[in-house]
């Protein structure tokens, strides 16, 4: 197994570096902070993927907030989507509360539309939605991101929580393997 991720590795292509994505860490930020500043949201962190981003939003964000986890699966450890498995639901009452779900990759946007119809039946006043990908595909999505990061072509993608097979969610930049498309 480490031999193909080391190999995937290798052989990958940048397609945006660590400052590239940074600065679109920071203009996420900014618009989160003018839009969100005044609403106390509790923030869900979409583990594992969204955990880098949501880290790195943190310190950029400058009012009340708290923040939780939730975690539903549709890949684990393959490179195409099955069906939703849920692993892990927030301890925090989402009642009367502004959500912000925050994850690193609007692929397909069932995982997002999942956790979106949680947080609202779990009587959420507002739900907000954050990725740092917004994976372009040909096909309609069943729900979009309110705050995006970078839109990047159709690709299988690792970097910035993003993993492949369970690894290289450490690489710092956005790369895509090679003959993914
Ligand atoms: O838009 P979709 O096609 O539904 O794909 C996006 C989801 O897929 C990945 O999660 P995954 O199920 O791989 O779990 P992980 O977060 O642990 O990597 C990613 O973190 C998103 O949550
Ligand atoms: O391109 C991707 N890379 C990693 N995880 C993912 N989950 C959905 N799409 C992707």
């Amino acid at each position: 197994m480490l031999n193909e991720i080391k190999q995937v590795q290798q052989t990958a292509l940048l397609l945006h570096s660590e400052e590239e994505v940074e600065q679109a860490i920071d203009n996420m930020a900014t618009e989160i902070n003018t839009m969100l500043g005044d609403r106390n949201p509790v923030l869900l962190c979409a583990m594992n993927g969204g955990l880098v981003t949501t880290g790195k939003l943190l310190t950029r964000l400058n009012f009340p907030l708290t923040v939780d986890a939730i975690n539903a699966s549709r890949y684990r450890d393959e490179i195409r989507g099955g069906e939703i498995k849920w692993l892990l639901k927030p301890a925090t009452p989402l009642k009367d509360r502004t959500v912000l779900i925050v994850d690193d990759i609007l692929d397909e946007g069932y995982t997002m539309e999942a956790l979106f119809e949680f947080c609202q039946q779990q009587g959420a006043s507002s739900i907000y939605t954050a990725v740092l990908i917004d994976k372009k595909l040909e096909q309609a999505k069943p729900i979009s991101a309110d705050f995006v990061g970078l839109e990047v072509e159709d690709h299988y993608l690792f970097g910035y929580g993003m993993d492949y097979k369970g690894y290289l969610r450490n690489a710092a930049g956005i790369y895509a393997c090679k003959e993914s498309s």
